[in-house]
């Protein structure tokens, strides 16, 4: 099998994403991948008022997986999207890559996103006209990469999630746990710097489940940031730190490290630098 190496790993190797003075690979390096201080995001006002994400400070190191868990309406997916550049704090600050990005405006915010964030959600967004491959595409084309560039990186990465077969293959001629999968290649088109998942494995059966633990795995080993929201404990289990939420603010905070085998049973796969797709044999 073709050996791969994901170029989650390559972000030394990433130009300077859009001509800012401390961005790029020396500012990436310097401190943690994402960064939140007092972060705070309000809905509503007086008697409706609601604290969904209250003063959160949390550090996510290059590399480092991050589940993020908690009940429904703790302030999960708006921590994501805070972190992600989709939604504005009311408060407190966000930092990608050594960067400041909460006050930036709507263009540069969008091209930061484009370029640095790779989102995953439970409802995979995909494009339902375009085949597999071409919503892999679309985001590197988006970047700007070349057409050719863009088709090259695509059925890598298709390759890497176990799709290549299913290339040309509409959402709709998908399995659900496919077009997840097709929904995390798409996420990697452009080597983000961060990788924002949303209980990705929400819509999912147990096997499809698996799959993406397996995927999430690999990254984890490839050294890819990702944080990841989710109920479930299984995904958690896949990651180097679990934070839990309670009312917008941080409850809990667990670091899994040596223990992720144990935990989900087929974690501590040593893979480091084999990248996505090297032992994986996808039975689709
Ligand atoms: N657009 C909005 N307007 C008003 N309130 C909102 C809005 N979005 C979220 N909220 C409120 O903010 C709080 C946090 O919501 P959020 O969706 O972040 O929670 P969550 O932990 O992701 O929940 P779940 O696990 O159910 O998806 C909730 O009380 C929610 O009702």
């Amino acid at each position: 099998m073709k050996r791969v190496v994901p170029r989650v790993m390559g972000r030394s190797s990433r130009s300077d994403t859009d001509g800012s003075p401390g961005w790029g690979p020396a500012a990436a390096a310097a401190g943690p991948a994402l960064r939140a201080v007092g972060l705070t995001r309000t809905y509503g006002e007086d008697e409706s008022l609601v604290w969904a994400v209250d003063g959160v400070d949390l550090d996510v190191p290059a590399g480092q997986t991050l589940a993020v868990t908690g009940p429904s309406g703790c302030g999960k997916s708006t921590l994501l999207q805070l972190l992600g550049g989709l939604d504005r704090p009311s408060e407190g600050e966000v930092w990608l890559g050594g960067r400041r990005i909460d006050h930036l405006g709507e263009r540069a915010l969008a091209r930061l996103r484009r370029r640095s964030v790779g989102f995953v959600f439970q409802a995979h967004h995909l494009m339902h006209e375009l085949s597999a491959a071409q919503n892999v595409e679309l985001p590197a084309l988006l970047a700007g990469a070349s057409p050719r560039a863009a088709r090259h990186r695509a059925a890598e990465l298709l390759h890497q999630v176990g799709l290549a077969h299913r290339a040309r293959h509409l959402p709709s001629e998908l399995s659900g746990g496919q077009r997840q999968r097709v929904a995390i290649a798409r996420a990697l088109a452009n080597d983000p710097l961060v990788v924002l998942a949303d209980e990705p494995t929400g819509n999912l059966d147990s096997a499809a489940t698996h799959d993406i633990l397996r995927l999430f795995d690999e990254l984890r080993a490839a050294g890819q940031t990702l944080v990841v929201v989710t109920h479930d404990e299984r995904v958690a289990a896949t990651a180097d730190r679990v934070v839990s939420m309670r009312d917008g603010t941080l409850a809990d905070d667990t670091r899994l490290d040596g223990n992720r085998g144990r935990r989900h049973g087929h974690g501590g796969t040593g893979l480091g630098g084999t990248g996505l797709g090297a032992l994986l044999s996808w039975e689709d």
